[in-house]
């Protein structure tokens, strides 16, 4: 197989929210003139490129990662594997989104910094890899990754006799002094705040020399289908893994099995795509959509029929389609929603709410205040901000129906919010969203294909 060394483009559209200026200028939401009709191809999932990544580099021998995401978060965790040892090369690939990659694993080595940008997955996937090399991995990011919950990763390391040096801050930045080898055993966490906790320590606990059996104490456990995927691929690889009750985990100790694996398309990274549909009374088709999956995208086959939408699966070929009143006007009806286990979903949710013509409440969400920015917050402010009445409740949103006019949408350096901001602004005249290439996170690919999909003539 011809390959060729993983080399950073002259100007990455991945590396960093300091773009230039003209890509951060306001981009003008594009209006739908007509309902949306059109069909794509989602590029691959964020949560199953970055845990493949981090077993690729843990395993027995070398693999090919195929139809990977390309995008910041995927390129920060191949920088963070590449500095502690491990050889990532890009390989020919089959994929419409860009080639494939060829990992080999080599031996940890510390003594490097690792920056985090503002990946959950990185930043918490991360550290219980860095406990496994020989020497100080330093970890920081953005200012927003500083501001995100960092103290159950932290805690459970030491816990697990892992020298970490934090300055009692629980956040970013911290260093991981690893020794080469972590002992393991039994750990109790709370994992309230975000189920990366308990992935970040399930992916590598089957190098811990006694495995880990792991227990959640706290008042409530979010994105249960993360975890959900979590176990898969570590099964997929051969590592055995149990899970007793809700709440409770164990992984043996033992080899993480090379293999070739394919991502699935990123059906959270569909949600807008979907809400195009919705929102416009159009029809929206999303090919590659998988049989059976983890991912809690797969929730909107369900949630989105809630607000009057029909939902057809033939084959690989997801279509949803927006409702329409007798004189072609798109009807939405509001929602009740706990969103428990698919906070990652709220943003695009909320939007379509937004427009609904009766109220909305979204709970089980209060977690969200933890992601990128604190969702719950900055929804409710920009929602508002162009004449809307949302309400924020300790654990999600009230949205009453409301007539929204034109304005600048914020994004706060979150992907989700940006391109919730290009929901509303599909049926709002005068939207102009701000940073969109904040999309690059997980979709750089974004204003092209969203483009494409609303304005077919145009581009
Ligand atoms: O493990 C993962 O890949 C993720 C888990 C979830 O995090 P939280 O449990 O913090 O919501 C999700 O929202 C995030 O986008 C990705
Ligand atoms: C919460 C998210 O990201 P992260 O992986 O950074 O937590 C998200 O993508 O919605």
């Amino acid at each position: 197989m011809q390959t060729t060394p993983y080399s950073r483009p002259e100007f990455d559209p991945y590396g960093s929210n300091d773009v230039p200026e003209d890509t951060t200028a306001h981009w003008k939401a594009p209006l739908a003139s007509s309902p949306v009709v059109g069909s794509l191809q989602i590029p691959g999932s964020k949560s199953l490129t970055n845990r493949e990544l981090v077993l690729a580099a843990l395993a027995n021998g070398p693999s090919i990662i195929h139809r990977p995401l390309h995008s910041r978060d995927s390129r920060l965790m191949i920088e963070a594997l590449r500095s502690l040892g491990t050889t990532i090369e890009e390989v020919p690939g089959e994929g419409a989104f860009g080639l494939d990659w060829k990992i080999t694993p080599g031996e940890l080595t510390g003594s490097t910094t690792i920056d985090c940008g503002l990946a959950g997955t990185v930043m918490r996937f991360m550290p219980p890899v860095a406990s496994l090399a020989l020497g100080p991995t330093t970890f920081d990011g953005d200012e927003g990754a500083r501001r995100r919950p960092m103290a159950t990763t932290i805690t459970s390391l030491k816990a697990l006799g892992v020298d970490v040096a934090d300055e009692g801050r629980g956040s970013l930045p911290f260093t991981v002094h690893g020794t080469g080898s972590v002992t393991g055993g039994k750990l109790t966490i709370d994992a309230s705040s975000s189920s990366q906790f308990v992935s970040g320590l399930l992916l590598s606990a089957a190098r811990f020399e006694q495995g880990l059996d792991l227990t959640h104490s706290g008042e409530r456990l979010p994105s249960l289908p993360h975890i959900e995927m979590t176990l898969e691929v570590l099964r997929k690889r051969g590592v055995q893994v149990e899970n007793p009750e809700v709440g409770h985990w164990i992984v043996k100790p033992g080899p993480i099995s090379a293999v070739d694996v394919q991502i699935e398309p990123d059906l959270s990274n569909a949600a807008p795509f979907l809400a195009a549909a919705v929102v416009t009374g159009g029809t929206v088709t999303i090919s590659g959509w998988p049989e059976h999956t983890t991912q809690v995208g797969d929730d909107l086959l369900e949630i989105l029929p809630l607000f009057g939408a029909q939902v057809t699966r033939e084959g690989d070929k997801v279509t949803v389609s927006g409702s329409l009143d007798a004189s072609g006007k798109p009807v939405i009806s509001g929602i009740t929603l706990d969103l428990t286990t698919g906070g990652e979903l709220a943003p695009a949710i909320v939007s379509i709410a937004a427009l609904a013509s009766s109220p909305s409440t979204i709970t089980g969400i209060g977690h969200i205040r933890h992601h990128e920015t604190d969702r719950l917050a900055a929804l409710a402010t920009e929602i508002n901000k162009l004449g809307g009445k949302v309400a924020e409740l300790e654990d999600g949103l009230h949205i009453e129906p409301a007539q929204l006019h034109g304005g600048v949408w914020h994004s706060y350096e979150d992907h989700r919010m940006a391109t919730s901001g290009a929901i509303i602004g599909l049926v709002v005249p005068g939207v102009e969203v701000e940073n969109i290439a904040t999309t690059s996170k997980t979709l750089p690919e974004f204003p092209e294909l969203w483009s494409k999909l609303v304005e077919p003539k145009s581009s």
